[in-house]
Order: structure tokens, then sequence, then C-alpha cells
């Protein structure tokens, strides 16, 4: 069952020499519980996807087209998108909680780690008193891997790592449905990142969250994620389970990417990149946007635009695609 439901949602940042389409008709499900790996080389629209679901766009932004559904567990549907400003207030943190790149941007550097979990709860949790709300930082910090006695520390008296782990408790405080985790783990070093993956994954074991964590590195993603959607251009071009992915890609873009990063584990194989660079997104090429660095384009894909087509354990946009995968 999906929490979350996108369909069709185009996002341009207008500016004076004509709109930025960073995201293009983009329809995406979040399957209640799942962590689904959002990957793409650098201005794909990863992160504006994200931040139109979260409502977190600002000016030049605008949503052009589309629909964020988001469903309750009680099966009620919110359109997202048309929320007001108390509705929204209410949606964050309860429903939905985002953790991004830098701690330092969603921490406040001048209140200690307890004081911004003892605030969100202060805010969305009135019913609860001083004491209760005292204790629950405690556990929630703890449960995140940082001691008691350091709820009294401010962000910049913490490691990298352990502002990426309050940032990640605070997004817990009130049990959201969804975290979207914005390249939480890029800036840290290779070990504290894979000992924050882990402990992503065993928090959504006992709180049942679904995540939709963005990095373009590909193949941290393929350790972390049960779902991934591949984007290119703004626009999704495959999606498969994490295995289906890795054994059998089908858009060349994403075999491309596969090569492109070294393994954590098994053998060390070339680096083969994908040559040439993304499309300027004001003049997206005619067809498929990937065309002009494909190896395998055929003519038709400078013509036709190929949309995403179901296939047995994923989708793909690809007209080369015959099912069998890539080799
Ligand atoms: N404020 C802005 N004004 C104009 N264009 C923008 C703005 N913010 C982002 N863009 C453009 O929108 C496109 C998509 O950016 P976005 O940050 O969503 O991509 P991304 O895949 O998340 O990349 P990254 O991994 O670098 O964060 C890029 O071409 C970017 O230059």
């Amino acid at each position: 069952m999906n929490v979350l439901e996108v369909r069709d949602l185009s996002v341009d940042y207008l500016s004076g020499s004509g709109a930025v389409h960073a995201v293009s008709g983009v329809s995406l499900d979040l399957r209640r519980g799942e962590i689904l790996g959002l990957a793409g080389e650098s201005g794909s629209g990863k992160s504006t996807m994200a931040n139109a679901v979260a409502r977190l766009l600002r000016p030049p932004a605008t949503v052009t087209s589309g629909t964020v559904t988001y469903r309750r567990q009680d099966g009620t549907a919110v359109d997202v998108l048309s929320l007001g400003k108390n509705e929204l207030r209410a949606f964050r943190w309860k429903e939905l909680a985002v953790v991004f790149q830098s701690a330092m941007n969603s921490l406040n550097p001048v209140s200690t780690v307890g004081a911004q979990i003892d605030d969100v709860l202060r805010i969305h949790a009135p019913g609860m008193s001083r004491a209760e709300r005292t204790e629950r930082a405690v556990e929630l910090l703890q449960r995140v891997g940082i001691s008691a006695d350091r709820r009294r520390s401010y962000p910049h008296e913490l490691s990298g790592g352990m502002r990426q782990r309050a940032a990640i408790a605070i997004a817990l405080a009130l049990n959201p449905e969804i975290i979207i985790m914005d390249e939480p783990t890029t800036a840290l070093d290779v070990v504290v990142q894979r000992d924050i993956l882990a402990e992503i994954r065993a928090l959504r074991e006992e709180y049942g969250f679904a995540v939709v964590f963005i990095t373009h590195d590909l193949s941290l993603l393929m350790e972390i994620s049960d779902r991934i959607a591949i984007m290119y251009a703004g626009r999704v071009v495959e999606t498969g389970t994490a295995k289906a992915l890795h054994r059998a890609p089908r858009h060349p873009y994403t075999l491309g990417l596969l090569r492109s990063f070294p393994r954590l584990r098994g053998p060390r194989e070339e680096l083969l990149g994908i040559p040439g660079t993304p499309p300027d997104l004001r003049t997206l090429p005619p067809g498929c946007a990937f065309h002009p660095r494909c190896a395998k384009a055929m003519e038709e894909c400078s013509q036709t635009l190929p949309v995403l087509r179901s296939e047995a354990d994923g989708e793909v946009a690809c007209l080369l695609n015959d099912g069998r995968g890539l080799s």
C-alpha cells in the first residue's frame, strides 16, 4: 500500500533566461515502510522533487503540474500541494520529516539538541508535560546513539556524524510516516556513513516509517534501499528493486551510473562513467533527454519521448528496452 503518490509532477525555476525544467512529469509511488532510493547525477532534479513533496520549494521554483497525495493509515487521502499554512504545520514533523545533507542547515546553531527536540514536541504535541518531553528527548537521542548528557550540547560541539544523528532524532520526534533524507551522509567519512545507514535501517524496522533517500551515489543506495528510482534531466527513467537494478539494469543511463561508482564490496571494476554532460534544462533535447550521451541510441530516440512502462519488477522509460536487461 502506498503512503505517498506523486503524479505527473513538474517543477520549473523561473528565471530571466527562460524556465529551468528541473522536474518534468514525474510519477512515483512510495510504499508504506519502504526505503526508496532516489539516484541521478547532480542536477537531475532529486532535491527539487523532494522539496516539492515536503512543500519546501521557494521562489523562483513553481509547481507547474501534478499532484502529491499522502495516504494516512486510516485510508484518508491528503492533497499535499494544496495544504494551507496550518495544515502544513501539522503535516510536517507529524506525517513527514526531512533530514538535509548538512545537519548544520537543519539544526539551529544557537539551541542545544535537547532544546530542539523539546521545541518540536512542545509545538506539535501540546499534551505532553515537560518531564515527558525530556524523557522522550533522552530516549530519541539514545536511540540514534547519542548519550543522554549530550542533549545539552550545541550543534557545533558535536562531530559531523553526531550532528547528523541528532537531526535524525529530531525527525523521529513525532513518529512520522515518511522521512525524506537528502544526502544525509554525503559529508561524512565512509565508516560513519555506514554506521548511520545501518542505524536508519534498524530504526525503520522499529518504527515502520518510509524513507525517501537521496544521493548521487548508486552503490550506497544499493546497500540501503528496498527500491530505487533513477532520475535523469528531471524525469524518472527507471525504477526497480535494488537487487533487480543491480543485476539487470534496463536503462543505459542506469548502467552508466552503475559503472561510475566503485563497489563497496566485491572485485574492483573499471570505472567507465558516462561520457558527456547532462543537458541544459532550459532546452531539453527532443525525444529521450539521454540520447546524445547514449551509446545505444537509435534514430527514433531523438524524436520520441519514451514513457515509463511497467515491467515485471519495475519500470523503465527507454525505446530500446525489450525486457531482457542490458549487458
Ligand atoms: N534556485 C534555483 N534557481 C534556478 N535553478 C535552480 C535553482 N535550484 C536548482 N536549480 C536547478 O534545478 C536543477 C535541479 O536541481 P536539483 O538540486 O533538484 O538536482 P539534484 O539532482 O538534487 O542535484 P544535487 O545532487 O546537485 O543536489 C538543476 O539544474 C539546478 O541548477
